[in-house]
């Protein structure tokens, strides 16, 4: 490994560096280098879908962990993302869902050029495999496999049949972009594939592993980019051997995530001039948005006891042991489900244009206030939801030049006026669902956030207190034309060569819904650009 150096660096096997690694290896004339800090994704917690509840833990070595200051008169609380190949895309809860074309629109209309629907939906279209078979903005034959959970459960049903009865159609893909500009609701979209997860990683990596001009590390930390003048020229890695640096001739590519690509930009000398000069790192470029426009989703649990239907006892003592013997004999049952078995996007309120928030059913219920572990004793359900276009905008700093100290991460939940007027809204039209006459059967009481909570600012007061991360973290090294965003929209970091970013922390704004897919798409749609680029005749990064 002496002399080492590739045409490109992707740091980060996630959702967005797998397809990175899958497309620019495509041309067998390009050298390229996927670096990354976690660990291979065999364990079987990742392969069986309700693994997450084991893998989700902090320190097992899949995971990152870090603290989150939620915001003011908040508790912190913990924020996980992925760390293996197939970064949080092997330890995600597997919805399928790929926000609307009117985000996408809307990012193009504040300056993202080459990001409207036109260009990002064919993205989509192009990546699934989908089990709904093809249609205008739906794929068959991609990498991406895409079922939907299986339809017929009694209680699953009567849900779909109360969303419809205040106002929310049924629909058969929840992604069809009629449901996602209107409402719909239906049974869930996963990336799952014979009861076992699919990851960006089995979708993009595992199939070009072989080729012989892509190369992938994994336990292999970047800690930093290094700069000849203002162009990257090598990236500063630290293995279990100790630290070396490798270089590259054409362009690194970050794609370690909202957290890590930001948190890598500063310690590389590319972020607030006071921050890096106050924690002795040397300035490459002043560019004071580097962390900021953090956006996340606050996804609030609301869970029921119920007569029947809840799936609490597959979870926990001789039931588990049954699960996930089920699992392991046929690829069958409750080990094999995502995070939602349904769901869908609705209007909360009269008046509004598109849907303002994503519901998903589960069909258990925590114990304790719902962000514990421990699966309640008795039958429950959840029914969760976020409102998809957060105003609140948070911050992530780096705290040290230490590449092991983790950021100061402040999510500033709720800040925004608007978003408390949607908390509000959404946690009222979870309640109105919930009392609707298909589900008189099943939902004996509300349990969290209990029903003490009345007005509008108990409910407030109720979303600040058990709403929480939906781990969607996103905008932190933001895209546009304007002066202050942090890249281009050929995903360039401005006032230097050789270094995009490509991952979620490049979205303007959260897109509606979950990100897995999003984040996926935007690697398509980079490396596009990054092909443009390559042709002869074009200037090249
Ligand atoms: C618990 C959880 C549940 C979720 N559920 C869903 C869901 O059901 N559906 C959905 O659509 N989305 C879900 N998401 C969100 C979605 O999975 C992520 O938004 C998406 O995978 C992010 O993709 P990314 O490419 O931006 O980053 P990631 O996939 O997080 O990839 C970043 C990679 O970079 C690596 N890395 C970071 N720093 C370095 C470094 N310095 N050197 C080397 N490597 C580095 C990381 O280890 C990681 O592998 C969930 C996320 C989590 C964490």
């Amino acid at each position: 490994m002496m002399n080492e150096s590739y045409d490109y660096i992707i740091v980060g096997a996630g959702s967005a560096g797998c397809v990175m690694a899958n497309r620019l290896s495509a041309n067998p004339s390009i050298s390229v280098l996927l670096i990354e800090s976690g660990p291979e994704h065999t364990s079987l917690l990742i392969a069986m879908p309700r693994g997450i509840g084991k893998l989700l833990m902090p320190g097992n070595p899949h995971v990152w962990d870090y603290q989150a200051s939620r915001g003011e008169g908040m508790a912190t609380e913990l924020w996980l993302k992925g760390k293996a190949i197939g970064g949080s895309s092997s330890v995600n809860g597997m919805v399928y869902v790929r926000g609307a074309p009117a985000d996408y629109d809307a990012w193009e209309a504040q300056g993202c050029t080459g990001w409207g629907w036109r260009d990002m939906g064919r993205q989509f279209v192009a990546m699934e495999d989908h089990q709904l078979g093809s249609s205008e903005w739906r794929g068959v034959g991609g990498p991406l496999k895409v079922t939907v959970h299986p339809s017929g459960d009694e209680l699953c049903d009567a849900i779909i049949d109360a969303a419809a009865h205040i106002g929310t159609a049924t629909v058969a893909d929840t992604n069809h972009v009629d449901s996602v500009t209107q409402g719909g609701f239906g049974y869930q979209p996963q990336t799952t594939w014979k009861g076992q997860r699919f990851s960006a990683a089995k979708a993009f990596l595992d199939p070009v592993r072989a080729r012989p001009n892509l190369t992938v590390l994994t336990g292999t930390h970047v800690q930093r980019i290094h700069f000849e003048g203002r162009r990257a020229v090598a990236v500063q890695v630290q293995e279990k051997d100790g630290e070396r640096r490798i270089r590259c001739q054409r362009e690194v590519l970050l794609c370690a995530g909202a957290i890590e690509s930001p948190k890598l930009l500063q310690l590389s000398g590319i972020g607030p001039a006071q921050l890096l000069h106050s924690l002795g790192i040397p300035l490459i470029e002043d560019a004071p948005d580097v962390g900021r426009n953090l956006r996340e989703h606050v996804y609030i649990a609301a869970q029921f006891r119920v007569t029947r239907g809840s799936f609490n006892h597959c979870f926990a003592g001789l039931g588990l042991a049954r699960s996930v013997l089920s699992y392991f004999l046929r690829k069958k049952g409750p080990m094999t489900h995502a995070a939602h078995e349904a769901g869908g996007f609705v209007k909360t309120r009269p008046g509004l244009e598109r849907p303002d928030a994503q519901i998903g059913v589960s069909l258990f219920s925590m114990d304790g206030d719902g962000k514990t572990v421990a699966i309640d004793k008795q039958p429950g359900i959840t029914l969760g939801g976020y409102f998809m276009h957060p105003q609140s905008q948070g911050e992530l700093r780096i705290e040290s030049a230490d590449p092991a100290v983790p950021p100061r991460i402040l999510a500033n939940y709720l800040s925004a006026e608007a978003d408390q007027t949607a908390a509000i809204s959404l946690l009222k039209w979870i309640r109105k669902l919930a009392a609707q006459p298909s589900l008189k059967p099943f939902l004996v009481e509300e349990l969290t956030p209990g029903p003490q909570v009345q007005s509008d600012e108990e409910m407030l007061a109720a979303f600040r207190r058990f709403g929480q991360t939906a781990y969607h973290v996103a905008g932190t090294c933001r895209m546009g034309s304007d002066e202050h965003a942090v890249l281009d929209p050929e995903l360039k970091v401005r006032g230097v060569e050789g270094l995009r970013v490509i991952d979620t922390s490049v979205m303007p704004t959260l897109v509606s819904g979950n990100t897995n897919a999003p984040a996926m798409a935007i690697a398509m749609r980079a490396a596009e650009i990054i092909a443009g680029a390559n042709q002869p005749g074009a200037n090249a990064a």
